[in-house]
Formats: structure tokens, sequence, C-alpha cells
């Protein structure tokens, strides 16, 4: 069991690193892809996934970290299951997915942090198209955590020439970064389908960043994290590409296709969906300004067409651009 990130030497000398049991719970695109980050460093890692052979608790046993890598809509549940099994209060519980809960409004770290009192919580966030690295293609991505050890262990376990690694003390604005940037994704996918233009494009990826900031800052986070990688750098990476799920919801509604047909045919998870009903749940509550994301709800509810999102957008009051954050 690791009890220090980092096994240093003498201050001259460069680091020893240590070999980490990781334990990868969920076996999809994302779990998949770390999982193989991981043993490219020769640490030793094992996959869990619910319809897999290996019960929960052989997975985690000796594991210095667990990695939770699922869809939203089963994390609530596993830390529940989690809690059951005797995990010593040393080892790393972490995060990589990108959502809210629905019940509870929280996200993933801040469910797992309730569960888990005593125990180091850390986010991995970024933009993480994980196709991409899994081809092995140069990405950089953030760990958070109030935890500078557990953030420095886990940045060992992932580092390489191909993933380069920064740590973070904000959890919390590195999840939300993340998983806010979806519904953006699905509004610029949108834009793109209706060939809007790259102006089009530009102010509404621009205009979207403030009102993630105005929801991460009402909810505890830190204003810098979002211009950095796990904030702006992911919707950049989410926002520009075909690889991306959730975009893909967007073109696909701006082509008039049935939200039930362009998620079946996805075939794996589009987490901005979910999370747009969260976030009006969480908007609506604390009275907090999201036009662009309450476009993207109302466009997932089938209450407006792609062109009256846009419309909606484009009528909205006339005002100056440094609009407040808070
Ligand atoms: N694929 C990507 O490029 C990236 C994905 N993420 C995030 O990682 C999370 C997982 O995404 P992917 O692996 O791409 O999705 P995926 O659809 O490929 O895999 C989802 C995984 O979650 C598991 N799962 C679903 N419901 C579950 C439940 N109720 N209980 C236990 N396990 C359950 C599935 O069995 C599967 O292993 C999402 O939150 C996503 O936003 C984050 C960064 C990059
Ligand atoms: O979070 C991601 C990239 O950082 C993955 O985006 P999608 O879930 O839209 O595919």
């Amino acid at each position: 069991m690791v009890t220090s990130s980092l096994n240093r030497q003498a201050s001259a000398s460069p680091p020893v690193f240590q070999t980490i049991n990781l334990t990868v719970l969920g076996s999809g695109a994302w779990g998949s892809a770390l999982a193989q980050l991981a043993q490219n460093n020769q640490h030793s890692v094992r996959v869990w996934s619910r319809r897999g052979e290996l019960s929960l608790e052989e997975a985690i046993a000796g594991a210095d970290v667990i990695l939770s890598a699922i869809s939203m809509k089963g994390v609530a549940e596993l830390a529940e299951r989690l809690k059951e099994l005797s995990i010593p209060s040393q080892s790393i519980i972490a995060t990589a997915t990108k959502g809210l809960d629905p019940a509870t409004t929280r996200t993933p770290s801040q469910i797992y942090q309730a569960a888990f009192l005593e125990h180091p919580i850390a986010v991995l966030s970024g933009p993480n198209l994980s196709k991409e690295i899994a081809q092995g293609l140069p990405a950089a991505t953030v760990i958070a955590s109030t935890d500078a050890a557990a953030a420095e262990t886990l940045q060992q376990v992932f580092s390489s020439d191909c993933f380069r690694v920064y740590t973070s003390p904000d959890p919390l604005g590195a999840e939300l970064g993340g998983t806010l940037k979806n519904v953006v994704a699905i509004a610029v996918g949108v834009c793109d389908g209706l060939g809007l233009g790259s102006n089009a494009k530009s102010a509404l990826m621009t205009r979207a960043l403030p009102e993630i900031i105005r929801v991460g800052l009402h909810m505890g986070a830190q204003i810098e994290t979002f211009y950095g990688l796990s904030g702006l750098g992911d919707m950049l990476a989410t926002c520009d590409s075909t690889l991306s799920r959730n975009y893909r919801v967007g073109y696909g509604l701006s082509q008039g296709k049935a939200l039930d047909q362009i998620l079946a045919e996805l075939g794996s998870t589009a987490e901005g969906v979910n999370t747009a009903y969260v976030l009006m749940d969480i908007a609506n509550r604390e009275g907090i300004p999201v036009p662009i994301s309450r476009q993207v709800h109302r466009l997932l509810k089938g209450s407006i067409t792609p062109r009256e999102a846009l419309e909606g957008l484009m009528e909205r009051d006339l005002k100056p651009e440094s609009c407040d954050l808070l």
C-alpha cells in the first residue's frame, strides 16, 4: 500500500517511482484507455466491469488506487457498493466520470467524498478523447485533489511521453469543467450541423465559458481551473471533434433525427444529455443564468427546434460583453 506519493531519494537525485496496484472500475472506452496508460508504465492494473468475471471485492483487493471510470448513471450505486467493502483509508479513490447525479445534483467526486470521508479523493479530467489516447496520440490531462500527495501518485501512474499529467488542488473545478462542456458540445454540434459557420461557433464557445464559470463559482470551484486544460481545454477538444459523442448528439438533432435514435446509434455514453437536465435543476434552484445550456435542454426535451434554439440565443437582451461571473 502506498502511503506517500513518490518515494523520493535525496533532493539532487531523480524521483524513484513505485509500482502501484491500480483497479479501474469500468471497461468502457475511457476505463480501457486509462488502464492501458497505467499498464504501459508497468503498474499492476486490474479492470472491473459489471458484466465481467471478477467480483467487485476481488477487483479492489490490495488496490492502492481505485479509479472509477463508469457512466454517471452507475456512480451512486457503485459508491454504495464500495462502501460496504473494507477499503483501507490510505487507498486513493479517483474518478474520471464527467457527469452529475440526477437524484442529488452532486458530482462523482462529491459522491465518493461523502461515502469515503477518510480517503483521499482525486479527479482525472482534461481534453481526452479516448480514441486518440488509445492510438497513442499526445494528450494532456489534470489530476485534481485537495490531497497533494494523492494527486502526485496518480500523476506518476499515468504520465508518459505521450500523456502529460498536471496536478491541481481543485477537484470540483476540474470535474465541472469536463462535465458542463458536454452540454456546450451538444450546442456546437447543432451549430455545425446547421452550417452556421466559424464565427457562430466561436461566439457560442466563448459565451459558454462564463456560463460554466458562473455555475462553477457558485458551487465552490476556483475560477482559474476553468481557463486550464480541464475547462477551456476540454471544451475546445470536445466541441472541435466528430469523435465527441456529445457533439454528435447535437449534430444529429440538427439533421432532424430523434434523440432516441441518435443515442441508439452511438451505442455508448453521451453524458451531456443527462447533465443538461441536472444542470437546469441546479440553475433554476440557485438562480444562475445559463442561457446556452437552457436552449440545449429545451431542444433535448423536444420543446423547440434547433433553429428556434439559435433564434432564442440571438434575440436575448443586448448587454456589455463583460457581464457578471457571479
Ligand atoms: N470516452 C472518452 O473519450 C471519455 C469519457 N469520459 C467519461 O468517462 C465516463 C465513461 O465513458 P466511456 O467509457 O466513454 O463510456 P462507455 O459507454 O464506453 O462505457 C461506460 C462504462 O460504464 C459502465 N456502466 C454503465 N452503467 C453502469 C452501472 N449502472 N454500473 C456500473 N457500470 C456501469 C459500462 O459497463 C461501461 O463499462 C463518462 O462519464 C464519460 O463522460 C471522460 C473522458 C474521456
Ligand atoms: O470528455 C471527452 C473528451 O475530453 C469525451 O467527449 P464525449 O463524451 O463527448 O465523447
